[in-house]
């Protein structure tokens, strides 16, 4: 995917501001920065939820604006924060509608489309819920059914907007090895929103810092953040710890800056 000094917002309001980034297929790209820097409006631009104010989003060297909403669908998966559950919907019924991009006028089921809501639910670990309603499940089964429905749909490329939001460590981790798997086993090209920025840093191969609408900075790809990095997009005083493990920075949070927040 290649973001070309996209802009978007709502109205007469710019809230992504000229931004240009490539997103490498095949790997995991997290977005971070602080409330309100643009995250969202992001991704549902490239998802074509959007329609963007100035420039473009190309998938395969095509413009996803331009594109039908069933042909983008097929390339093309969002998960957007906090989905509303429709009522009295199966794990299973919520999974299999991943499928419907791939259906074909009289939307007949097919082998693939069982496998397809198969696989997906054996990879999220959904399988021992299919017969339970949604809305009956936790947080986390939850959370679990919606990457699964985003996997059946069997896109190149998934956006997830903050799937760890409201999760515990454990079950954040679960989430975001389940991405990483999706990206270096099945080669699928994942975008995530994500709000811990250790956790972006562990997971993704590229992490792009978002603030104001703009790209500030970007870690990845051969350049790493700094401190003073960190200061600037989140206002907070951090210390960089080397991880003993992945050679990574850590930041450890010192205290908010002068002047932050006002
Ligand atoms: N539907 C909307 N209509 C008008 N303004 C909106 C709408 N959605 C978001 N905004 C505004 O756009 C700005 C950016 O919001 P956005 O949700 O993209 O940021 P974000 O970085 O994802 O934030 P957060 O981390 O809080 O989810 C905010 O000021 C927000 O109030």
């Amino acid at each position: 995917m290649r973001i070309d000094t996209l802009k978007a917002g709502y109205g007469q309001r710019l809230v992504v501001d000229g931004v240009s980034f490539t997103v490498v297929a095949g790997r995991m790209t997290a977005l971070i920065g602080p409330n309100g820097s643009g995250k969202s409006t992001l991704l549902a631009t490239m998802a074509r939820l959007l329609q963007p104010m100035g420039g473009t989003v190309l998938l395969d060297g095509r413009a996803v604006h331009g594109q039908p909403t069933r042909a983008l669908a097929r390339e093309l998966g969002l998960l957007p924060q906090s989905p509303l559950v429709p009522e009295g919907l199966t794990a299973y019924e919520l999974v299999s509608r991943g499928r419907h991009p791939h259906q074909g006028f009289l939307s007949q089921w097919s082998d693939a489309d069982d496998a397809a809501v198969e696989e997906a639910m054996h990879l999220t670990g959904t399988r021992d819920f299919a017969a339970t309603p949604v809305a009956a499940l936790s947080g986390r089964q939850r959370q679990r059914c919606w990457i699964a429905m985003a996997m059946a749909q069997q896109t190149s490329v998934i956006l997830l907007d903050e799937p760890t939001t409201f999760l515990d460590l454990r079950y954040q981790v679960e989430v975001l090895d389940l991405l990483a798997r999706l990206a270096r086993d099945l080669g699928r090209t994942v975008v995530v929103v994500l709000h811990d920025l250790n956790m972006a840093l562990a997971y993704a191969d590229t992490v792009l810092c978002l603030k104001d609408g703009r790209i500030r900075a970007v870690a990845g790809e051969g350049r790493s953040l700094a401190a003073a990095d960190v200061a600037d997009i989140f206002g907070v005083e951090v210390e960089a710890l080397i991880h003993p493990r992945t050679g990574k920075p850590v930041f450890v949070p010192l205290g908010v800056t002068r002047g932050a927040g006002t």
